[in-house]
C-alpha cells in the first residue's frame, strides 16, 4: 500500500543518546521528527538512566555497534539530514565523523551537548578536542548553549556582544553556520545566527518555564527535520524557533523535576484534541 505523498516522504536520522524518561535525546528527538513529518531513524551512542531529576548512570556503546547501526541505515534508506547529540567520548566521535563522511551525509546538525541540565557530564572533557577537530568541520549547522560556547572557545559567553564573538571564534573550527542559544542567558530568550558575515538575530520572550528539559535536542532535531524537508538554513532555524518557543510554553509537568517539552500541542490543537479548551 501507497500513502498519498509517501514518495515525498523526508527522513531523518539522530545519532546520540537514550534518554529513559523520554525528555531529552534520541526520544525527544524522534518526537521532533514525527511533530514535523518527518520519518525517524536512530543511532544509539549511549544508553542513559535518566529522569526528570538527573541522570543516574550511563552506558557507551561499542563502537563496532555505532557503525553496525550506520552501517544498515546508510547502506539502504536515504538520509536527507542527521542530528548528532550526546557523543560521550573520543572514540564514539571517531566512529561517528567516519560514518558520515563514508556515506557523505548531508543537512548535519550538531549540538555539541557536554553537561546535563541536571549537571551530569555527558561529553568526557577529554573527548571536547575530538568533537571540536573532527566533527565540528562536518556541521552544516553547530548549536552551541552559553556554556559550551565558554568551553569551545575558553572564554566566559554572557552578553549579547559575547555571543557574537564567540559565535565567530567558533565558525573558524569549520562548520558552515553557528547557532548561538541563550536559554541560559538572564532576560530575553535570543538566539544569534551567524554565517561567516552576518549574525541574525533569534528573539523570543523568556518564558517562565520551569520544565526545560530536552530544550536544546527538540530545537537541533526540529532544524534537522526543516532541513530534510527542503528549508535553508535561516528558514530551517527560524521555524525550529518558533517550534521550541511553542513546546516550552506548554512544556508538561510530568515528574518531580524539570519537566519535558510539548512536541505536539500544535498538532493536537488543531485536532481538536485538548480537553482544556
Ligand atoms: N525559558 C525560556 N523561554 C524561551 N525560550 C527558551 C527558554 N529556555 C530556553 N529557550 C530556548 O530554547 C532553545 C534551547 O536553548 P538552551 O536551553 O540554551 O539549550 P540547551 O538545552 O542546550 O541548554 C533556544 O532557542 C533557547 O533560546
Ligand atoms: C541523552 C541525553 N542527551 C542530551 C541531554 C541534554 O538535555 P538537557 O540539557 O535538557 O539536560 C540529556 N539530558 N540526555
Amino acid at each position: 500500500m501507497t500513502l498519498r505523498g509517501e514518495e515525498n516522504l523526508k527522513k531523518a536520522l539522530t545519532i546520540a543518546g537514550s534518554d529513559s524518561s523520554g525528555g531529552a535525546g534520541i526520544q525527544a528527538d524522534l518526537k521532533a521528527f514525527s511533530a514535523h513529518g518527518v520519518y525517524g531513524m536512530s543511532v544509539i551512542t549511549a544508553v542513559t538512566a535518566q529522569n526528570t531529576q538527573g541522570v543516574f548512570a550511563v552506558q557507551d556503546m561499542e563502537t563496532a555497534i555505532i557503525d553496525e547501526q550506520m552501517k544498515a541505515i546508510f547502506e539502504d534508506i536515504e538520509v536527507d539530514a542527521v542530528k548528532i547529540g550526546m557523543v560521550s567520548r573520543s572514540e564514539t566521535i571517531r566512529a561517528i565523523a567516519g560514518g558520515l563522511t563514508r556515506y557523505k551525509a548531508r543537512n548535519i546538525v550538531i549540538d555539541p551537548v557536554m553537561i546535563s541540565k541536571s549537571g551530569y557530564h555527558l561529553l568526557r572533557p577529554d573527548a571536547v578536542k575530538a568533537l571540536l577537530t573532527c566533527l565540528l568541520p562536518l556541521a552544516t549547522v553547530v548549536t552551541p548553549n552559553l556554556p559550551e560556547a565558554a568551553e569551545m572557545t575558553g572564554k566566559s559567553v554572557n552578553s549579547l556582544k559575547d555571543m557574537e564573538k564567540a559565535a565567530a571564534a567558533i565558525f573558524q573550527m569549520g562548520p558552515r553556520y553557528v547557532l548561538l542559544k541563550g536559554g541560559h542567558r538572564e532576560g530575553d530568550a535570543t538566539d544569534i545566527l551567524f554565517d561567516g558575515e552576518t549574525c541574525y538575530y533569534l528573539r523570543s520572550p523568556r518564558i517562565a518555564a520551569l520544565n526545560t528539559h530536552g530544550t536544546g535536542c527538540t530545537l537541533s532535531a526540529a532544524i534537522a527535520a526543516n532541513l530534510a524537508r527542503g528549508y535553508i538554513v535561516q528558514e530551517a532555524v527560524s521555524r525550529a524557533k518558533e517550534y521550541i518557543t511553542t513546546a516550552i510554553e506548554h512544556a508538561l509537568s510530568i515528574g518531580k523535576g524539570v519537566g519535558p517539552t510539548h512536541h505536539f500541542y500544535t498538532l493536537y490543537k488543531k485536532a481538536g484534541m485538548l480537553t482544556d479548551e
